[in-house]
């Protein structure tokens, strides 16, 4: 039976902690963007993050600068341009990427791949130099080819450990939690949805019929829950109209994602978050479940777990679109 995820407990304002345990570098790539920037605010206030490289093409020093001031233990420091990126990932103990373009409306997540896969792949390029011990958590879109991308080419570099790089899918579940929440009139922090598969579209599939607390919908409902957990990410796109996609929400999920990440280097027992990782579980390469992560990253993949069998059909779905999404991924690092 697998677990209920478990939440990162939520880091005090002033925490001035520096046990050896909590000296974490941690590197964020597209540190000056929608997502960049308040997912490094977050980073900056977790107590376990001693070390915090700001990277991007553009505005480091700035964002850098203003974040230097709050007063939190963490030493910030802001690298501009590639010329710099190697100095910004060198020893990371995590790096986050959220480094790209976002969606306008109409646009689909695959339509960013032009643009991102060569984000992605430089920056793995210099993880591979410069930190090949790092977990690296990807944010950039399409997710379900930039992370076998990074894969294919630490892996071309020699540097591959399938148990160190992480899709980040945790605002599936953050969403998923909020909806079931409201539907049910509960509190979104006593509820848990699995989320599984990868992230976009089809390829989303959260299991309600694991919900913790239990809940039931009519097959009606199920279907229209299952389908805004699906489009949560167009829902926002649309909104902004044209200004980006989640950025607020998805530095709220990656700093729970890198939050756990830290947990798991520094020890801590049980520490459960979903991933979308170089997989087993499903005919797909890569498939997003809960993972429980330790002082080496992935630990132990907790697999699929039951499915009702709507969710079954969910999972048929979406295997197809999951295969074209990575192999095109795998294709363009050969080039
Ligand atoms: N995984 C998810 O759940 C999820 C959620 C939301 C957004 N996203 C994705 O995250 C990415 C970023 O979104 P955003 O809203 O922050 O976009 P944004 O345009 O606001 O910020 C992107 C940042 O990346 C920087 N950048 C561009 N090229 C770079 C390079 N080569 N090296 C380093 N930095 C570079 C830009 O200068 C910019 O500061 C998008 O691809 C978006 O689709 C993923
Ligand atoms: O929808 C997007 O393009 C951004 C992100 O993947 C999301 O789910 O919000």
């Amino acid at each position: 039976m697998f677990s209920r995820l478990v939440r990162p407990t939520m880091v005090s304002a002033r925490n001035f902690s520096t046990s050896k345990q909590n000296n974490y570098k941690v590197a964020v790539c597209g540190a000056s963007g929608g997502i960049g920037q308040p997912l490094s605010l977050l980073l900056k206030n977790n107590p376990l993050v001693s070390e915090l490289a700001l990277y991007d093409i553009v505005h480091t020093p700035g964002v850098a600068a203003d974040l230097s001031h709050i007063e939190t233990a963490s030493k910030v420091k802001g690298y501009n341009g590639p010329e710099n990126l190697l100095d910004a990932l060198r020893n990371a103990d995590v790096i986050i990427i959220p480094a790209g373009v976002p969606r306008k409306p109409g646009m689909t997540r695959d339509d960013l791949f032009n643009t991102n896969a060569g984000i992605v792949r430089d920056l793995a390029k210099a993880a591979a130099e410069v930190a090949p011990n790092a977990l690296i958590g990807i944010i950039t879109n399409p997710v379900n080819s930039t992370v076998p991308i990074a894969c294919e080419v630490l892996k071309q570099a020699g540097k591959f450990d399938p148990n160190r790089v992480f899709g980040v899918t945790s605002l599936d579940i953050v969403r998923a939690n909020t909806f079931i929440a409201e539907a049910k009139g509960l509190n979104p922090k006593d509820v848990n949805i699995p989320v599984i598969g990868g992230h976009s579209g089809v390829t989303i599939i959260p299991l309600i019929s694991r919900a913790t607390p239990s809940v039931s919908f009519s097959e009606e409902k199920l279907k229209a829950l299952t389908g805004r957990i699906q489009e949560a990410g167009t829902e926002v796109v649309k909104a902004k109209a044209g200004a980006g996609s989640a950025t607020l929400s998805m530095a709220y999920a990656g700093a729970r994602f890198a939050n756990s990440l830290l947990r798991g280097l520094k020890g801590e027992s049980n520490v459960i978050e979903p991933a979308y990782v170089v997989s087993n579980v499903t005919e797909a390469e890569y498939f997003s479940t809960p993972l429980l992560l330790g002082k080496k990253g992935l630990e132990k993949n907790l697999g699929l777990g039951n499915l009702s069998d709507y969710e079954q059909q969910l999972l048929k779905a979406a295997i197809p679109e999951l295969k074209k999404n990575i192999n095109a991924g795998v294709e363009f690092a050969k080039k």
